[in-house]
């Protein structure tokens, strides 16, 4: 298959992390035979120091024409700092995801059994963790208008969301839930915000068309203590914007780092695939980030494009290299091993797959190699 691949590398540790995703997607271009090009573009707090702006109209035109978007991440401290910035690196994110429309934002968060005791939770807790977030991506607090008084006292940001971009976001959560454990959790604030009644009321109509999916409620604060209390009592979780940038994170150290978790942002027309971490910026040069997160990105990636065999090597490559302990330092303070080491091993397994490819994955302890 030949894909035309934009790449947004962005800010802090984005770079050094999309780069081994680029280096995974090129050791399954050479194994499986395929045609990936790379064309990349500024984005973020770069792009707001090279051109004033952090989506420049050339990234834009060029992640329209490609067939996907592999993103890094993008966020400098110099505006995280400074509150009166009136250009943000996030700006730039969020305008990328409005403007190609990525409704859905798809992060799988799935317990690898050789890393159960790098989790901050009991091992007892966190067994069977394997739960998919569906947050829309595009409305919500994060789009709504935003209001600041002349004097700079009062602030606000508006919280509004259609029927529209909750049914259509609501129909891939219920077909995905319908192809997993058929359980869906709505997660809202419905006990106060008018938004989130409206979630309910619309999700519920939906759920009636899929009579093999159990739609079930949780207020988000009492879901936050969930997902810590028991979290393998979820399979697809549902949510507006906000929450689900939270309770992702939250969700993402059940697994031991935010450094794994992977994410697939789609719309009508286009996709894009980012880790859900940020651009991490104390990292930044060190060679310490965890590439594992936006390596697994790049296998939804090909997921998306149903180059399910050549995304289950990766997966497969990815659980060997934790399973024998070629990680970062998030995953283990003693390692000797950096980014671009953990980024090759991944690599070359794919390359080497001989050896590891169409054995039995229960055999060799690696467990299931799907990614949702
Ligand atoms: N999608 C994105 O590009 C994105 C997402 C979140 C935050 N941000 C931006 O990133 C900047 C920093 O934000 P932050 O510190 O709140 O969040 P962050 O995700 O960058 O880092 C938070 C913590 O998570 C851990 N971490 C993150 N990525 C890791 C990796 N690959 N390997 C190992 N550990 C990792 C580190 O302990 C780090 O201190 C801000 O400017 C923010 O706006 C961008
Ligand atoms: C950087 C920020 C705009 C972004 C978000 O809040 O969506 C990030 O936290 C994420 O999770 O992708
Ligand atoms: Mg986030």
């Amino acid at each position: 298959m030949k894909l035309k691949i934009a790449l947004l590398a962005g800010d802090g540790i984005g770079p050094e992390v999309a780069a081994q995703a680029v280096t995974t997607l090129q050791a399954v271009e050479e194994t499986f035979g395929h045609e990936f090009s790379f064309t990349e573009a500024l984005v973020g707090a770069i792009a707001i120091d090279k051109q004033g702006d952090p989506l420049p109209d050339e990234t834009l035109a060029l992640c329209k024409e490609s067939d996907a978007v592999l993103f890094g991440a993008i966020g400098h401290p110099k505006f995280d700092n400074d509150p009166t910035a009136k250009v943000r690196p996030e700006q730039g994110l969020l305008k990328l995801r409005k403007e190609l429309g990525l409704f859905s934002n798809i992060r799988p968060v799935k317990i690898f059994p050789t890393l159960i005791e790098k989790s901050p939770l009991r091992e007892e807790r966190i067994t069977g963790t394997d739960f998919v977030i569906y947050r829309e991506l595009t409305g919500g607090i994060y789009f709504g208008e935003k209001f600041l008084s002349e004097d700079g006292t009062v602030a606000s940001d508006l919280c509004i969301y259609s029927e529209e971009e909750i049914s259509r976001i609501a129909h891939l959560a219920f077909k995905a839930a319908k192809g997993r454990r058929g359980k869906l959790t709505l997660v809202d604030k419905a006990n106060v915000l008018e938004s989130s009644r409206l979630w309910r009321k619309v999700v519920t109509r939906i759920g009636e068309s899929y009579p093999e999916v159990t739609l079930d409620y949780l207020f988000v604060d009492n879901a936050a203590m969930q997902l810590i209390l028991n979290p393998s009592q979820f399979d697809v979780i549902l949510t507006e914007n906000m929450f689900g940038d939270i309770i992702s994170d939250e969700g993402s150290i059940i697994g031991g780092s935010i450094g794994l978790l992977p994410s697939a942002s789609v719309g009508e027309d286009s996709s894009m695939f980012e880790p859900i971490h940020g651009s991490y910026p104390q990292a930044t040069g060190k060679n310490i980030a965890n590439p594992v997160a936006s390596i697994l990105s790049a296998a939804m990636l090909l997921d998306h494009f149903e180059l399910k065999e050549e995304a289950e090597a990766v997966v497969r490559a990815v659980t060997l290299s934790l399973k024998k302990g070629i990680v970062t330092p998030d995953l283990d303070p003693n390692s000797k091993y950096g980014t671009d080491d953990v980024g090759h091993y991944i690599a070359s397994n794919i390359r080497d797959s001989d050896d590891f490819r169409g054995l039995n994955q229960e055999n060799i302890g690696l467990g299931k190699s799907t990614i949702i």
